[in-house]
């Protein structure tokens, strides 16, 4: 993306821009490389095409000019191979405004060669050739995608030599010449205003794609951060249910995928109620968030999947962890907390209970995956049941 914002660019669009230039100068650079690679190189395979229609014109001049047709062989030639040569160079040239200057003289060549031709055939007394001229005319304005100012250059060089090759030795009678002039005055004047109005229109798309650009990943960032949002709890910050409903599926097929273990830990705030009672719900809500911190300090964030699982209750999915790897970690979680010194109000420090459960998936059933969150969950009664402040397994 470029230093500019969206206001400014709206502003410009709004306002429009003169000259064909952005008043940014580091948009305008930027518009210039995409002109370049997407539109001015694009151009390259009818500019081919055309040099080909160029030398296809040695038949007619064999009908029209036979006792010219060595002159025109050469000079055809001598323009069109390299003129294609340069075009094909292009493709892998890089940007600089020498391609637009290179592009312009092939096309200056080329009609200076069909200005000389027919100068040539004037001679013979045949004034066909003249009307060549239109042709690289418009070739100049449309198809070779030129920037205005290079169209205006080439344009204008182009009835000059006219004027200088034909007019001034007046080759021609002075009503074909003045004629000719005339129709390549108009035509040039509508080539250029065509050039104008598509550069223009080019600019303004342009402008409208980047705000688009900018639009569509703002609303992609706006995306994430829902998603983000309404994957965590907003007491906590951890994870909330829903994410877990979420992600639980997806370790447990990694899981099974990898024949490895799968350990579900249950945490729960001992005498939380009686904590609330106590100190009230206020001071009760700051204890879930120091803990639920402590926990996640705790735990490998890059693989384990901690979460609140409602209320005072946590729960910890460690994938390949095996049962007595989860007891460990259990054990570690319980003293970190407990280490933690906060005073509970009916006396002693706050603890948590956890209850862990571990198993190789064997198969992808929904009602697996449930039933080892309640083997866990039945894990944490046995702790509360055998005390409190302590972990639990039970064997699936
Ligand atoms: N402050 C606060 N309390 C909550 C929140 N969610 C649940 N609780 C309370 O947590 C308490 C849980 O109490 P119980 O499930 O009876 O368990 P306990 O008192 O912790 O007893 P044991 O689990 O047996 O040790 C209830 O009083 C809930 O109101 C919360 O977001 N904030």
């Amino acid at each position: 993306m470029n230093d500019c914002t969206t206001d400014q660019i709206k502003a410009t669009l709004d306002h429009g821009f003169k000259r064909l230039a952005f008043p940014d100068a580091s948009l305008e650079k930027q518009y210039q490389r995409f002109f370049f690679d997407h539109y001015f190189r694009a151009a390259l395979f009818p500019l081919i095409v055309g040099l080909a229609f160029y030398l296809g014109f040695i038949l007619a001049d064999s009908l029209i000019i036979p006792q010219l047709l060595d002159k025109s062989i050469l000079l055809r030639s001598t323009i069109a191979i390299p003129g294609a040569l340069f075009l094909c160079l292009l493709k892998w040239g890089p940007h600089t405004r020498w391609q637009y200057i290179m592009a312009t003289i092939v096309l200056c060549l080329i009609n200076a060669s069909i200005v000389f031709l027919g100068y040539w055939a004037a001679k013979q007394g045949q004034h066909y050739y003249q009307s060549g001229t239109l042709l690289v005319i418009m070739l100049g304005c449309t198809l070779a995608r030129l920037p205005f100012m290079y169209a205006l250059i080439s344009t204008t060089l182009m009835i000059l030599s006219y004027g200088l090759i034909i007019g001034i030795p007046q080759a021609s009678p002075p009503d074909i010449f003045m004629n000719n002039l005339f129709i390549f005055f108009g035509v040039a004047f509508f080539g250029l205003v065509s050039n104008y109005q598509v550069n223009y229109g080019l600019r303004r798309s342009y402008l409208q794609s980047l705000l688009l650009n900018a639009e569509n990943q703002s609303l992609y960032q706006e995306k994430q951060r829902f998603e983000h949002i309404s994957h965590m709890d907003q007491l906590t910050s951890l994870y909330n249910r829903r994410f877990l409903d979420e992600r639980y599926p997806e370790l447990w097929q990694q899981a099974f995928n990898d024949s490895s273990n799968l350990s579900v830990l249950m945490i729960d705030i001992d005498r939380f109620k009686e904590f609330n009672d106590l100190a009230g719900h206020h001071k009760g809500d700051e204890i879930l968030v120091e803990v639920a911190t402590t926990l996640k300090e705790s735990v490998r964030s890059s693989t384990d999947l901690l979460a609140r699982y409602g209320g005072e209750e946590f729960i910890l999915i460690c994938p390949n962890t095996t049962l007595d790897h989860a007891m460990m970690l259990g054990e570690k979680l319980r003293r970190q907390v407990y280490n933690q010194t906060i005073a509970h109000p009916a006396g002693g420090m706050l603890s948590i209970s956890i209850g862990v459960a571990s198993t190789i998936p064997s198969d992808l059933e929904r009602r697996e995956q449930e039933h080892l969150q309640k083997i866990a969950d039945q894990a944490l009664y046995q702790a509360k049941l055998n005390g409190r402040n302590r972990v639990e397994s039970v064997d699936p």
